[in-house]
């Protein structure tokens, strides 16, 4: 099983666990908008520290990035595998004609 999958494992058995035992159960508990609003954050530190080149914050900040994403994804009870397909789906399609075909 691959990091990811298995993260999403251990957010999917952790939300159900005492808020104060586990930092993913209290974000649970606050809700939709603190779990959106957290990823956002830590997407903005990611940007930060892409354009400040620094290297080991920028990993550190994308671990916390994924993290936050899959803990959002299970909020919306939207699955990894789910976004893997579209993932699957847009292979060998140009990025370009992703593009059109989302705008036309
Ligand atoms: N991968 C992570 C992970 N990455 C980041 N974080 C937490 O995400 C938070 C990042 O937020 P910040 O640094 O911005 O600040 P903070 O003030 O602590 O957070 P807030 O109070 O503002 O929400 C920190 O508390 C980190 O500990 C994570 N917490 C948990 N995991 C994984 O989730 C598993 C389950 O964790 P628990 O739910 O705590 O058991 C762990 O074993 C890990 O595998």
């Amino acid at each position: 099983m691959d990091t990811l999958t298995r993260l999403e494992d251990t957010i999917a058995q952790r939300r159900r666990a005492a808020p104060e035992t586990s930092y993913v159960a209290s974000l649970s508990a606050r809700g939709l908008p603190v779990i959106a609003r957290k990823f956002g954050e830590e997407a903005v530190e990611a940007v930060v520290a892409a354009l400040a080149e620094d290297r080991e914050e920028l990993i550190g900040e994308a671990a916390d990035v994924l993290f936050h994403l899959l803990v959002m994804l299970a909020e919306k009870d939207v699955s990894l595998a789910d976004v893997m397909a579209e993932l699957d789906r847009r292979e060998g399609v140009s990025g370009l004609e992703e593009k059109a075909n989302r705008t036309s």
